[in-house]
C-alpha cells in the first residue's frame, strides 16, 4: 500500500479492454466513498485533485486525506493534479508529493504546449513523478456549431505523435468530442472514435485519456430536479461509448460529474424528506454512500476495472 504512479496501472490497461477510473476529490466524504468503491471491487484507482479544489481544501488537507486513505484501505494510489495550467503548480504538486501531474497547455499553441509540456516533464520526471498533458481543445456544448466545425478543435492524430516525441510526455488527453460538466450534447451523444483509433496506432503506446466522461445518468439528473433542483437538459457520454473508447486507447477515464449528481442527488433527498435534521452526518454520510455506490457501478460496469489492481 503506498502513494504509487499510474506507470503499471497504464500499462496493464494498455494491452486490455479495461481503463482506470480517475476520480475528482473535494473533501473527506468524496475521497472516503471513492475509496471505500474501489476496495471493494479490488480496481485500480487515480485520485484527481484540481486547482480549484486545492484552493477549497487548502493545499495539505486533501494530500493528508489521501494518505490517511491509503493507510486505512491498503491500497495503492494514484495522487494526480487536474488540468495544472501553468510550471508552477505542476511543480508544487510534485514537491508536495504527488505522484502524477496534468499540465493542460491545450489553450496555447502547438509550439508552446510542447515547450510548456517538456520544462514539467523534466521537472517531474527527475522527481519520479508521472506527467499526463492535453492537446486539442475540450468542446462545450456550442449551439450553432455543426461537427465539423467542431472537430476542428478535436486532436490532430499526428501533432498527437509529434507532440508525445517531442515531450517525453507520459499520457496524453485527447479531444474526441467530449467535454466538462453536466450540459455536454446538444442533440445526439457523438464521439469521433475513428479519429481515436488513428491517434491511437500512431501512439499505441502512449495511455489516452479522457477527459468529460461523465455520463449524467438521467435517474440522477431527474432525483435532482424532483428534490427541488434545477438541472434540466443535462446530457453526457453514453456509458457503451466510454467502453468503446477503453478499447480504442484510453487507459484513464476522468470523472466528476456523476460524483456530484450523485451527491447532491442524495443530500437534496434528504433535506426535503427530513426537513428537521440538522446534524451534518446525517447527510453527508448518505451522500458518502451514493459516491461509493456511483463509483461501483463505473469500476464495473462502465471502466470493467473490477479484480484489475
Ligand atoms: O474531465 C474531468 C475532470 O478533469 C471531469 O469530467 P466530467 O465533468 O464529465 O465528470
Ligand atoms: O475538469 C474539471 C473538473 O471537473 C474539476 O472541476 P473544478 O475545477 O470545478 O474543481
Ligand atoms: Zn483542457
Ligand atoms: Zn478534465
Amino acid at each position: 500500500m503506498a502513494l504509487v504512479t499510474s506507470k503499471e496501472m497504464f500499462a496493464k490497461a494498455l494491452k486490455s479492454d479495461h481503463a482506470v477510473g480517475a476520480f475528482n476529490v473535494n473533501n473527506m466524504e468524496i475521497i472516503q466513498g471513492i475509496v471505500d468503491a474501489a476496495k471493494i471491487e479490488n480496481a485500480p484507482l487515480i485520485l484527481q485533485v484540481s486547482a480549484g479544489a486545492r484552493k477549497y481544501a487548502k493545499p495539505t488537507y486533501l494530500v493528508k486525506l489521501v494518505e490517511a486513505a491509503i493507510e486505512d484501505s491498503g491500497l495503492d494510489i494514484v495522487l494526480h493534479l487536474d488540468h495544472g495550467e501553468d510550471f508552477e503548480i505542476c511543480k508544487k504538486c510534485v514537491d508536495d508529493g504527488f505522484t502524477s501531474v496534468m499540465i493542460d497547455g491545450s489553450k496555447h499553441s502547438f509550439e508552446d504546449n510542447i515547450a510548456l509540456t517538456k520544462q514539467v516533464v523534466e521537472y517531474a520526471h527527475a522527481k519520479g513523478v508521472v506527467v499526463e498533458a492535453e492537446l486539442g481543445k475540450l468542446a462545450g456544448i456550442e449551439d450553432n456549431i455543426k461537427v465539423d466545425a467542431r472537430s476542428a478543435t478535436f486532436t490532430d492524430p499526428d501533432e498527437a505523435a509529434e507532440f508525445v516525441e517531442r515531450t517525453g510526455v507520459d499520457s496524453l488527453a485527447i479531444s474526441i468530442g467530449t467535454s466538462h460538466g453536466a450540459y455536454k450534447f446538444k442533440g445526439d451523444p457523438y464521439l469521433d472514435f475513428e479519429r481515436l483509433q488513428k491517434i491511437s496506432s500512431l501512439i499505441p503506446n502512449t495511455p489516452l485519456v479522457l477527459h468529460g466522461a461523465s455520463t449524467v445518468l438521467p435517474e440522477f439528473v431527474a432525483l435532482c430536479n424532483q428534490y427541488g433542483g434545477n438541472i434540466p437538459g443535462a446530457q453526457g457520454v453514453p456509458e457503451d461509448m466510454i467502453r468503446t473508447a477503453a478499447k480504442y486507447g484510453v487507459c484513464k477515464v476522468n470523472i466528476d460529474t456523476d460524483l456530484r449528481l450523485a451527491m447532491t442527488a442524495e443530500i437534496r433527498r434528504i433535506f426535503m424528506e427530513n426537513p428537521a435534521e440538522f446534524d451534518p452526518r446525517k447527510y453527508l454520510g448518505p451522500a458518502r454512500d451514493a459516491i461509493q455506490k456511483m463509483v461501483q457501478h463505473k469500476i464495473k460496469n462502465v471502466l470493467g476495472a473490477s479484480n484489475q489492481r
